[in-house]
């Protein structure tokens, strides 16, 4: 089970918010960030400014989206831009995972606020998740910071140009997609919810590339699933799609209240020395008739500005250990994963910086 975490102590002006001591319920909202992020890397967050309604009508906007023909899609939404990772990626484009086929799920970037080609509506209820996922997310980086002893900015310094409506962090602008995995072919009998075949995985095993994610869930979305590991972060071969995984279940909230899946990311994990995870997870398709419905999820990706230096600082330093990891830039970063997850080798131009 996924701990929750109640973010209304961070959303209101007080405390820490406003540059004042933290209040009580910030510490204790922290403290269990601490623990689950040493741990799983994997909370739950409630109460963190996405009403049912707006959750509601951006399922319902992205599934209008996705139900456009086909051919719609490929010519109409915004091309795919590999550089920036932006446009419409169809399904089986994008393997987050190289050592396994592509995965099973289609996935619009649509940066630069280029929502041609999308239904009516799209673009105010998208802009309106946005912008509430993009304060929850700044309020995440305040909840951080003091979970892990440290100064009250730490993380909000390297948001300075963090902005989920407009994308104009050039030149990266991959930070926030819905997602839909159509449905697809059956788990193989008898392999239940640890799946080996290729086609009962809809997302291969990977841990995500920068400081945290935000995942809200669509209804009835099944095969969210973790696998531990001691610190750092696991991807690629290193954790293997043998045994070990468990399923994602966030705690049942009652009518009305909204959670969101929040994971931390390699950079983030890093940057702590490895005192938080990172850690790797997948979507598995776990029965028959989960394979036959339709998958939706929003992830938000939360990053550091593209020329913010990651250094871990000497504070995550055990007694007698090294530091881990030489300082890298957002931007260093996130290019080498997103190259490895689309397969290139040579460095991307970056463009416009
Ligand atoms: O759709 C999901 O539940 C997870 C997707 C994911 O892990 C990702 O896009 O990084
Ligand atoms: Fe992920």
């Amino acid at each position: 089970m996924v701990a929750t975490v109640d973010l209304s102590p961070f959303m209101a002006d007080e405390g820490v918010v406003v540059g004042a001591v933290p209040t009580a319920s910030q510490l204790a909202g922290a403290k269990a960030i601490d623990l689950a992020c040493r741990d799983t890397g994997f909370v739950q967050v409630i109460n963190f400014g996405v009403s049912a309604e707006l959750r509601r009508r951006a399922f319902a906007a992205a599934e209008a989206l996705f139900a456009q023909p086909e051919e719609h899609k490929r010519e109409r939404l915004a091309r795919l831009q590999p550089a920036t990772n932006t446009g419409y990626a169809p399904v089986g484009l994008e393997s987050l995972n190289r050592a396994r086929p592509a995965d099973l799920k289609e996935a619009p970037e649509l940066g630069l606020n280029n929502f041609a080609g999308c239904p009516n509506g799209y673009e105010e209820t998208a802009l309106e998740l946005w912008r509430a996922l993009e304060l929850a997310a700044r309020r995440y980086a305040l909840a951080c910071a003091l979970a892990l002893g440290l100064e009250t900015d730490y993380f909000l310094r390297s948001l300075q140009r963090f902005d989920l409506c407009t994308l104009r962090m050039p030149p990266l602008d991959c930070k926030r997609r819905m997602l839909h995995y159509p449905p697809c072919d059956p788990p193989a009998e008898g392999r239940g919810r640890q799946p080996v075949s290729s086609s009962a995985i809809r997302v291969g095993e990977h841990t995500d590339f920068g400081a945290y994610t935000f995942l809200l869930l669509g209804d009835g979305a099944q095969g969210l699933q973790v696998k531990s590991v001691a610190g750092g972060e696991v991807g690629g071969a290193a954790g293997g799609e043998g045994e070990g995984w468990a399923d994602v279940v966030p705690e049942p909230q009652p009518e009305g209240v909204v959670g969101a899946v929040v994971n931390t990311g390699a950079l983030l994990a890093r940057w702590t020395n490895d005192v938080w995870c990172a850690t790797a997870h997948r979507v598995i398709v776990p029965t028959a008739a989960a394979a036959a419905a339709h998958r939706y999820s929003i992830a938000c990706f939360i990053d550091p500005d593209a020329d913010f230096v990651v250094a871990v600082d000497p504070r995550f330093a055990r007694p007698g250990e090294e530091l881990r990891y030489p300082p890298t830039t957002g931007l260093e970063y996130l290019m080498g994963k997103l190259r490895e997850a689309q397969g290139v080798q040579k460095p991307a131009a970056s463009g416009r910086d």
